[in-house]
């Protein structure tokens, strides 16, 4: 998109008694990461950029959701390693928890990363911030505040916020979601997560971890969005940490106040009771999407979304939306792999698209689970035949020094080797996961995963030694496939 000279910069074009107008070559409402993203590119390559928000800078990953669930995650997980200490020869201690240090942690983890997301931070690259609401009046007119904004495009980037499932009770009862569990300062006896995805799961086991006893409800398979195979991993160590899950629960209603909640849930038509003294939903998203003014802007949508073609265009031609108003799997990673695509298109008219392949997830529980590509079941579809190769953690020299051996990686590839998804539930999945996000975005086949040298030793070493026992699947002779599975070991 050519930026003319007039529009170097978002101008006042006055005119207006009661709002000043303002010219632009973008428009971006929304300061998550995906809103964010887009700004700093666009004003990096020189376009004047409008970008609206009407609350915190930073959207759900600083102050609802990635960040402060890492940082008590981190102090759950060191308390457990206070309470798993013996294998270690180091005496096992309860430890004693002080909440209100705790939240201070959190928020002081959201004060360290905060100024990546500080608004002067961008306007410092020329981008012009407004603070209010952002709605269309028309297919081209965005206000905000005090302010008409006309642009060439705009970037819809107004993120989600929590699904509360319609349950008979639940607004007399209070219940946290992810907009107040973090900065919550109160010991919880007894946590009720209605929720088996990410957010329940995670939130699940930090709170175990922190002292609670913790019960999840979950209308269908938990992870359900996850290979069965790797999830089933994830919830044999919640299991065994004493964290009950519930699946194909239905929950038909909520009753009590607080420090006391009742819910009476039907389980292959059989009523139960379960107690707690606090509730938490965490039953996924719902778009932010309301109060946009998108009829008027004729940009479509529906209860999941903005409805948006591969390369994320509304059916408003100036109009993008991106990161999880746009739905599709949200993640920060997504959101910001999406600005990429808005750039592409906007700035160099270059016919970006979504390749959802490329995008690696990972669920930070203890053990994590981390995914990209195709899953086993989308692959047979996509292959006629498909190889699937599994390498476990207890055969890594690294995971046993450090009692870290539950769990594996699992490769799926095409006849001929290329690699088509590979997912890790084990320590460090989020981590290991790049290197198959690498070599699928490359092409790459499973043999070149196994044509570089790695330190020794690292937990990376699975990567290869997978790559090696590939030959092993593809030899005739059984004497020679364990050979050859023998070396891998020492490959
Ligand atoms: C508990 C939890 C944990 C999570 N952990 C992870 C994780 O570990 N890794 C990961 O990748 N993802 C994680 N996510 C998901 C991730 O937070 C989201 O996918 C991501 O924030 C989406 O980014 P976004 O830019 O689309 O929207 P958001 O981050 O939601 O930002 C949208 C912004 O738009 C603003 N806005 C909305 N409407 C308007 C309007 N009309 N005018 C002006 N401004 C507006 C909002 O105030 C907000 O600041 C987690 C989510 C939750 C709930
Ligand atoms: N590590 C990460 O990247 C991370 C962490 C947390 C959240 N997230 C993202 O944030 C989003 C929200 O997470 P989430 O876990 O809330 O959503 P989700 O959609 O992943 O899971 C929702 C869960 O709630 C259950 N559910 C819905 N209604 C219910 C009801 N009435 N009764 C019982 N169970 C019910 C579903 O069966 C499912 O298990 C997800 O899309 C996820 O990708 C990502």
């Amino acid at each position: 998109m050519p930026a003319s000279k007039a529009n170097a910069q978002p101008s006042a074009a006055g005119g207006d008694t009661d709002s000043e107008h303002i010219a632009a070559d973008i428009c971006v409402i929304g300061a998550g990461p995906g809103g964010l993203a887009v700004a700093t590119g666009a004003a990096a390559f020189g376009r004047s950029v409008v970008l609206i928000e009407r609350n915190n800078f930073g959207g759900d990953v600083l102050h609802s959701g990635c960040i402060p669930s890492r940082a008590l995650a981190a102090v759950a997980n060191r308390a457990h390693a206070m309470r798993s200490a013996g294998a270690l020869g180091i005496a096992a201690r309860e430890p004693e928890i002080d909440l209100r240090a705790v939240s201070a942690h959190v928020a002081g983890v959201i004060a360290g990363v905060a100024p990546n997301f500080a608004a002067e931070r961008f306007t410092g690259l020329g981008v012009r911030v407004i603070h209010a609401a952002a709605r269309f009046i028309n297919k081209k007119t965005v206000v905000a505040g005090d302010y008409r904004i006309k642009a060439r495009r705009f970037v819809i980037a107004t993120g989600s916020a929590p699904l509360i499932p319609a349950i008979p009770g639940l607004d007399g009862v209070p219940y946290f979601t992810n907009e107040t569990i973090f900065t919550n300062q109160e010991r919880l006896h007894s946590l009720i997560v209605i929720g088996g995805g990410s957010a329940g799961l995670e939130l699940a086991q930090t709170y175990s971890r922190l002292g609670s006893r913790v019960m999840v409800l979950v209308a269908g398979k938990a992870l359900a969005d996850e290979d069965p195979e790797l999830a089933a991993f994830v919830l044999e160590q919640l299991g065994e940490e004493g964290i009950s899950i519930h699946q194909d629960t239905t929950v038909d209603s909520v009753e009590g106040g607080l420090g006391r909640v009742r819910v009476n849930v039907s389980v292959g038509g059989e009523k139960h009771v379960v107690e707690g003294s606090h509730l938490l939903i965490a039953a996924g998203r719902r778009p932010s999407t309301s109060d946009l003014g998108l009829e008027v802007a004729g940009i479509r949508y529906d209860e999941r979304g903005i409805k948006v073609d591969a390369g994320l265009k509304t059916s408003n031609r100036r109009v993008f939306a991106i990161g999880d108003a746009a739905g599709g799997p949200s993640y920060a990673q997504v959101a910001d792999y999406h600005a990429s695509i808005v750039l592409r298109r906007a700035l160099f008219h270059y016919p970006a698209r979504v390749d959802a392949r490329l995008i690696a997830r990972a669920t930070f529980t203890d053990p994590e689970l981390a995914y990209v590509g195709l899953s086993e079941a989308e692959a047979v579809k996509h292959a006629k035949k498909i190889g699937v190769l599994r390498w476990p953690y207890r055969e890594n020299d690294r995971a046993q020094a450090e009692r870290k051996t539950t769990g594996h990686v699992k490769v799926v590839t095409s006849r001929d080797g290329q690699i088509l998804g590979a997912g890790i539930v084990g320590a460090e999945a989020g981590e290991l996961i790049q290197l198959w996000s690498l070599a699928i975005a490359k092409g790459l086949n499973i043999k070149d995963m196994s044509s570089w040298v790695a330190p020794y030793p690292t937990l990376s070493e699975m990567n290869k030694k997978l790559g090696y026992s590939y030959y092993a699947t593809k030899s005739a002779s059984p004497t020679l496939r364990k050979v050859i599975n023998f070396l891998a070991r020492f490959g």
